[in-house]
């Protein structure tokens, strides 16, 4: 870790907040151990995830994506461990990159681990995301809440998330931990939990357990797994019908509108904001170095 200060900003995505590290050449060290610190909400500047900025070509993870998407998202949960996708972060990494004037309003590419998103900036100030084409692994598997177990429907939007509906939010429990879920095998690496309600036709409303960042006020990729998972339990297959179809997905922190089209491919509208800039002391990152 250098020793010269480091720039970032704050933002989020319907309250899903994010620190921000503009790196163009990937020069910022960051450490898992240095990530969490700055994630922190108390010794920290706080943050569900952390949003690095790094140019495609600088980054070896992300070369390969180059001369389709100029920025690779380095996204990092806020345990500082690594994610292949973030719904919420991409809107607000584009948000950055607008306001920073390194991209216009309308379309761009955005390389993420989870492959290129085609991103485009509204004039009205919402973002959309071409997330990618859902899958939908046929395991079972059940999460248990307060000694009841119920099957998820599971949903990968690049990253793995486990869905459940249940009759109120409260059967979520207090989210302080990671709810129990069954058989770990399934999730080596851990699994996003989704719960979810109806709240009428096309409309549903979820809490969500994220896997390195606990409970979170709204999850991108999680929203689209709740809708794909609530058409399949409404009956409705893109696929089979030949048409899209959109849910309005309420989350503790905002709304997020999620459309799935017939190939498979899904979706998200949602805002994004940047609420601060600023330094970050250096002796802060000197403690955790390591
Ligand atoms: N909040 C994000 C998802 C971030 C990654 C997730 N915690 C994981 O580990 O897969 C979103 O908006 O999609």
């Amino acid at each position: 870790m250098s020793t010269s200060q480091i720039a970032f900003l704050k933002g989020h995505g319907t309250e899903n907040d994010f620190v921000i590290i503009p790196d163009p050449d990937n020069g910022t060290d960051l450490p898992a151990s240095v990530v969490a610190r700055l994630c922190d909400r108390r010794a920290g500047i706080g943050g569900d995830g952390l949003l690095h900025v790094v140019r495609s070509a600088a980054h070896p993870e992300a070369r390969a994506m180059a001369a389709e998407a100029e920025w690779f998202m380095d996204y990092r949960n806020a345990d500082g461990s690594v994610a292949e996708m973030c719904g919420n972060g991409v809107r607000v990494f584009a948000r950055h990159l607008q306001r920073a004037g390194l991209v216009a309003e309308g379309d761009l590419a955005v390389a993420t681990r989870g492959g290129v998103k085609r991103v485009h900036i509204a004039g009205d100030g919402d973002i959309t995301v071409s997330m990618g084409k859902r899958v939908l692994p046929q395991e079972h598997v059940t999460v248990t809440v307060d000694g009841r177990s119920r099957p998820t429907r599971n949903v990968n939007m690049g990253n793995p998330h486990a869905v459940v509906f249940v009759e109120d939010l409260a059967h979520a429990g207090d989210l302080y931990s990671a709810p129990e879920f069954a058989p770990a095998a399934v999730y080596p690496d851990g699994v996003n939990i989704e719960f979810v309600v109806g709240r009428g036709p096309r409309h549903v409303a979820m809490r969500v357990h994220e896997r390195g960042s606990g409970e979170t006020r709204s999850c991108g990729t999680g929203a689209c797994a709740v809708a794909v998972a609530a058409a399949r339990r409404d009956g409705v297959d893109p696929e089979l019908t030949g048409s899209p179809v959109t849910y309005r997905v309420d989350l503790p922190g905002g709304t997020l509108m999620i459309t799935e089209h017939p190939d498979g491919a899904v979706d998200m509208t949602g805002p994004a904001v940047i609420v601060a800039e600023g330094f970050i002391d250096p002796a802060l990152l000197e403690t955790v170095h390591g």
